[in-house]
């Protein structure tokens, strides 16, 4: 799209044309530069405003007058900045909220658009809130509690989940946060508890408890978690005490869902069902992967919460930020950890029977290249400098996949409620998974997926559906919520043939349960199982390869982490590769160049914006 017809599309065409229009810059961001001019605004105004939105698309909340374009020019000269404060589109701040509303906002060295000023002034303002309301619980949690809440062990490693449970009691927000297999969840579930037995000597009954996260697939996966670990609190060698039993099924009802959908979602424009004059009927709410929030969507839930409800996010802080706005966990994570107040708890101790990773990924995860190199070890390195060596490599990938989808007879005929050879089959889907940083080109995941899927399909076996798009062992990835279908952005399937009794086996794409059935519903349709029919999915697209965004909140037996052979690509982040490397259980494999890896390593994502510093701002005012 040209500029002009950027500006036709906001409804004012043949203005003048971009000064100086920068390549890096967007339709978008010319349109906001036509904007500013048709508002009364002068080219300098109009330069900012553009680059103001250009941040925005790089997730930046915020522009900072010292912003470098990619050739690290500064993008404002110090007149274009003097000029900035004294344009009528401006409202000029230091600290805090835009006395009036003005389009844009120069708060100290940083320029706002206004929604991203507004979202991280009340974001800031509503969690400063929550700490302050803390105050000492009516039912503090004894050792003979935590005790009994962790299966009646009490080993040092222990600590901080026991000291994350005793903390979050009397709180209106607690943070946990911590790597892989750190025991988040096991933790939460145990907080939960605490949370429940508080409320109930309060208030004299159980609480509403609601569980989300950004994804439908994260919301589901921590669902399942809990159910799993309260049943092994229950049953298990040591089941807790009866007197837990009501506060245990206050959990296994507690609904799931994404925080779209347990805000009421009306679509992009059309806000939410539960706001501030409409606050959500919840006294607990979790929000796990809490690292793929954005700054837009904490401030919906914030706004949503009743004042009296206790917000508990989870997450790991280090991890890839949103694709949207800002870098709120992190932020957030950030400014507890400089007023240290009890409400954050960081868990490192990796309870998993396979620790093997562990060293690898702390590395990548602080960044620290020696320490790197002396785990390397735990890794398998493929060099792959360009198209010829990657084709290679992943027709070895697919001869692996291959070998995994005949170990469970994926072109065999299964009953529809043969759930156990069902779920076999679905199990293919986390032995193993290719990472991709890009998106787009030849090291992106659509045509890594593409060339995985061509190989697969060159199987003997799979001739009968040489034809059609569907065979059996084809894996895809919903890539929009379909609220009607119960499925979501990041839902993967496998398609299997399922013999229904009636002829001819049907091609049918299984699923895992639905994020937002109760458990109660769950456990009555057999082990909740779906099976789908190709045609009626949302739109989907070939999972074989992912970008490594997309991999958040899942985690695989063997992950390979694809890199671009160019280290000067601006995706290589320390945070991106930790995201990739720790979806890994067991097998990682990294296809990059070593300076590629090293770029990676020591370049930490950093967002432009100032919430850190809001929510650290509450000892003065
Ligand atoms: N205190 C503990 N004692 C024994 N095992 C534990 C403890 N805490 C966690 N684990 C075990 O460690 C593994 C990881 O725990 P959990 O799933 O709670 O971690 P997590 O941080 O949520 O992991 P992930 O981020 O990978 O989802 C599980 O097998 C769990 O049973």
């Amino acid at each position: 799209m040209s500029a002009y017809t950027a500006g036709e599309a906001f409804g004012f065409a043949r203005q003048q044309r971009v000064v100086d229009s920068p390549d890096e810059w967007r339709d978008l961001d010319r349109a906001v530069w036509h904007w500013v001019m048709a508002h009364g605004g002068d080219e300098a105004t109009a330069r900012a405003a553009a680059w103001a939105s250009h941040a925005e698309g790089q997730g930046h909340s915020a522009l900072p007058l010292a912003y470098c374009d990619s050739s690290g020019r500064r993008v404002l000269d110090d007149r274009q900045c003097d000029a900035l404060a004294r344009s009528p589109l401006v409202a000029a701040v230091q600290a805090g909220d835009a006395p009036e509303a003005r389009p844009l906002v120069l708060d100290g060295e940083h320029l706002y658009l206004l929604r991203n000023h507004r979202a991280e002034v009340d974001v800031a303002r509503a969690l400063r809130a929550r700490r302050d309301a803390a105050h000492a619980p009516r039912s503090p949690i004894s050792d003979a509690d935590l005790r009994a809440l962790f299966n009646g062990s009490w080993q040092d490693a222990e600590e901080r989940q026991r000291a994350a449970v005793r903390q979050a009691l009397g709180r209106r927000l607690m943070v946990l946060t911590g790597g892989p297999g750190t025991g988040k969840t096991t933790t939460v579930l145990r907080m939960l508890l605490g949370l429940s037995c508080e409320h109930h000597a309060v208030t004299g009954r159980l609480p509403q408890l609601r569980i989300a996260a950004p994804t439908g697939k994260a919301a589901q996966r921590l669902a399942e978690s809990l159910r799993q670990g309260a049943e092994r609190l229950h049953g298990g060698a040591q089941p807790i005490g009866a007197e837990w039993l009501p506060h245990l099924g206050a959990v296994l009802t507690a609904d799931a869902a994404t925080v779209h959908r347990l805000l009421g979602s009306r679509g992009r424009h059309g806000g939410y069902a539960f706001n501030a004059g409409e606050p959500l009927p919840a006294d607990i709410v979790v929000i796990d992967e809490a690292s793929m929030l954005d700054l837009g969507l904490l401030r919906a839930l914030l706004a949503a919460l009743r004042e009296d409800a206790v917000l508990v996010l989870v997450g790991d802080a280090d991890q890839l930020t949103s694709v949207g706005t800002g870098s709120v966990m992190m932020d957030v994570v950030q400014a507890l950890e400089d007023d240290l107040r009890g409400d954050l708890v960081r868990l490192s101790h990796c309870f998993r029977a396979d620790v093997a990773l562990v060293p690898i990924n702390e590395a990548v995860r602080a960044g620290d290249v020696a320490a790197f190199d002396a785990a390397i070890g735990a890794a398998t390195v493929h060099a792959v400098p360009d198209v010829a060596s990657l084709r290679r490599r992943l027709f070895a990938w697919a001869r692996d996949l291959q070998a995994a989808l005949e170990a469970v007879a994926i072109t065999t005929p299964v009953a529809a409620n043969h759930q156990r050879a069902l779920a076999a089959r679905l199990a293919v889907l986390r032995r193993q998974q290719l990472l991709c940083a890009l998106r787009e080109g030849s090291f992106g995941a659509t045509q890594a997926a593409e060339t995985i899927a061509a190989r697969l399909r060159a199987w003997e076996a799979l001739a009968p559906w040489s034809g059609g798009a569907w065979y059996p062992g084809r894996c895809v990835m919903v890539t929009r919520n379909d609220h009607a279908a119960r499925l979501y952005n990041g839902d993967v399937g496998v398609c299997v043939l399922v013999d229904n009794g009636a002829g001819k086996p049907l091609l049918q794409v299984a699923f895992e349960p639905a994020p937002d059935a109760s458990s109660a519903i769950r456990e009555t349709t057999a082990a909740g199982l779906r099976l789908l029919d190709p045609t009626t999915l949302p739109p989907h697209e070939d999972a074989f390869a992912l970008t490594v965004h997309k991999s958040q909140g899942s985690e695989y037996d063997r992950v390979a982490v694809l890199l671009p052979p160019d280290p000067a690509s601006p995706l290589l982040v320390r945070q991106m590769l930790y995201t990739g490397m720790s979806r890994a259980k067991t097998v990682v494999e990294l296809w990059a160049l070593s300076e590629v890896t090293k770029k990676a390593l020591s370049t930490r994502l950093a967002r432009h914006g100032r919430l850190a510093n809001r929510i650290s701002a509450s000892r003065h005012g």
